[in-house]
């Protein structure tokens, strides 16, 4: 009898939900899981994963919450059957940028966990191994004066992005960590270990502290992209003894970095040789999942909207970020990060609703009346040519991109280009609004990178994560970012990420070697990637005129966000 095929496993740490998938070696899925912070472990008391202090501005979340989180994930999986013992392989990712910090005595502790115990129970929180019991978020707005302190250092934005590939931003890791130094120097003092989301999950399956992966790494404003190693000046920057405390970085992609540790062979049934893999950021992590290729752009929309393409060249600037790609040494993840994605849109939709006088709000689909409003409306809010275009910016929370305050502002812009701030729209209008302007955003922003292609839009767009499964969404961002081959969605629409992790477990165990040299990510994917089945076309993309009439405004758009970093 021949054995069964072997499995990987691909998490994903990000805000809300921590997210469990297993594959075959042929690429195809065979079980999910999930946890959903908020309602699975009510106890931590988040809101959307996180806890919010608005008068510090300080966005946080507790790492016990997480610890539990991944016992809970796989005693859901075993009681569901799924067999881990033919797992060969676990890679994973984690929200980006936060930082999690380790006690003197932790790596101890990881080494010698008891299986018949939880994993809260012995690693805890407050008065476990952690010198701090919380991880600091990448919706923290704090650091304004630690970035820039950064961008002092090294003389300005620009000179930062070129090190770092990214100018400072409030929720990078190096800003963060001078914070936490400030702020508790006995903590700091007393930590030994600082691990990135993801290496920290990583560390629990490995017994040991991890080390932080090549790519994941270039969020942190700490290392230096040119020469590929942490910036002696930024680290002395930030706190004492930071380079011992972060460890060495993984510079081989798919490097085989233990076995998995005793706990969860004994407890979960996992074979002691099943081996782990580096783990990535989310987002880095979401583009293993798709073969892109040249002008491919994915839009991820999770908790954060970003945008995310990869290129073979280094060119970079403040106004978005560059990270070393997880996998492949030649290239690079151009990244876009907005904090005012979902949570914006579903403010949105929540006044729309409660203002509605339609029976269909108390429908079973909380976003049914919002696509309503947004379909009924024409693009930019146009019943006729001659007609104001409506623009309207939503950003609850301060946001990344531009980097601004919270407000919503509203404006009609005349077919001459006038600009005129109204209180509000007419007929429900900020329904497609919203979509409409992060859309434009993404579309003036990604230009650098587009424009060598004529007109300057992408090839296939790509929709991943949770409101990808919203047809208005994926329709209105088609309209306004093009896409000549079309708009897609991957078929595990919110599981992108841990798709993504799962296919590089199976390459790190898998791949082969061919002519002397080990098999390439792109290459192991693509010899098991069929297309149907695994991604849906959901648009058309590009329509004639109605890409033309949103170019035409992107102009008056840069405009509303000069006067909305002027304050007014
Ligand atoms: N049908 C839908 N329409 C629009 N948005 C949706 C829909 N379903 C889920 N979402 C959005 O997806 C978000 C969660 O996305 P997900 O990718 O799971 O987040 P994360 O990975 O950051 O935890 C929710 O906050 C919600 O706004
Ligand atoms: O800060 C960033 C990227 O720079 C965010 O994209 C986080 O990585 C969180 O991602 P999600 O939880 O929204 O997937």
């Amino acid at each position: 009898m021949s054995s069964p095929e072997p499995l990987y496993l691909g998490l994903d740490l990000s805000t809300q939900q921590l997210k469990c998938l297993a594959i075959t070696g042929s690429l195809s899925v065979m079980h999910e899981e999930i946890v959903t912070f908020d309602s699975d472990l009510p106890h931590y008391g988040t809101k959307r994963g996180v806890h919010t202090d608005s008068v510090l501005d300080e966005v946080t979340a507790p790492v016990a919450m997480w610890i539990e989180a991944l016992d809970l994930v796989l005693g859901r999986m075993k009681k569901a059957g799924f067999e881990f013992g033919r797992v060969r392989g676990v890679s994973g990712a984690g929200q980006q940028h936060g930082s999690v910090f380790w006690g003197k005595g932790a790596e101890e502790v990881l080494g010698g966990l008891d299986s018949g115990r939880g994993l809260v129970e012995q690693l805890g929180g407050k008065g476990g191994v952690f010198t701090w019991e919380r991880s600091p978020n990448w919706q923290d707005h704090s650091t304004q004066a630690q970035c820039d302190a950064f961008e002092w250092c090294v003389g300005g934005e620009e000179m930062l992005a070129a090190i770092t590939g990214s100018k400072a931003h409030h929720r990078f890791t190096g800003p963060q960590i001078l914070r936490f130094y400030q702020r508790f120097p006995g903590l700091y003092e007393k930590t030994s270990r600082i691990s990135l989301v993801s290496s920290f999950l990583c560390s629990l399956f490995l017994g040991r502290i991890a080390p932080i992966d090549i790519s994941d790494v270039c969020g942190m404003n700490l290392w230096d992209m040119r020469s590929n190693s942490w910036s002696q000046e930024l680290l002395d920057l930030s706190a004492p003894d930071l380079r011992s405390r972060l460890g060495v970085v993984e510079m081989q992609p798919g490097k085989h970095l233990g076995p998995v540790s005793p706990y969860f062979v004994e407890r979960y049934g996992l074979c002691k040789e099943c081996v782990i893999a580096p783990f990535t950021g989310d987002n880095l992590s979401t583009m293993l999942a798709l073969p892109l290729r040249p002008l491919d752009a994915i839009v991820s929309l999770g908790t954060s909207t970003t945008l995310l393409m990869a290129t073979p060249t280094y060119f970079p600037s403040p106004s978005y970020h560059l990270f070393n790609h997880p996998t492949d040494k030649g290239l690079y993840m151009f990244m876009l990060c907005y904090c005012n994605g979902a949570l914006a849109r579903e403010k949105i939709r929540d006044e729309i609703t409660s203002t509605s006088t339609s029976p269909s709000s108390s429908d079973d689909d909380p976003w049914k009346e919002f696509n309503e409003k947004a379909l009924s409306t024409q693009p930019l809010g146009k019943s006729s040519r001659s007609d104001d275009a409506k623009l309207g910016i939503y950003f609850p929370i301060p946001e990344i991109v531009p980097n601004a305050r919270a407000g919503t502002w509203r404006y009609h812009i005349s077919p001459a280009g006038n600009l005129k701030k109204v209180e509000s729209f007419d007929s429900c209008a900020d329904a497609r609004a919203i979509i409409e302007s992060q859309a434009l955003s993404m579309r003036l922003r990604a230009n650098p990178l587009l424009s060598t292609s004529t007109p300057a839009q992408p090839r296939r767009v790509y929709l991943v994560g949770g409101a990808s499964k919203n047809p208005v969404i994926t329709k209105i961002l088609g309209q306004v970012l093009g896409g000549r081959e079309g708009v897609y969605r991957l078929d595990v629409g919110g599981n992108a990420c841990a798709l993504g992790a799962a296919y590089y477990a199976a390459w790190a165990v898998e791949r082969k070697k061919k002519s002397g040299e080990e098999e390439g990510f792109e290459d192991f994917v693509a010899e098991r990637w069929e297309e149907g089945g695994r991604i849906v076309k959901v648009g058309e993309g590009y329509e004639e005129g109605v890409w033309e009439e949103y170019g035409d405004v992107l102009g008056a758009f840069e405009e509303v966000e000069r006067r909305i970093g002027r304050g007014e």
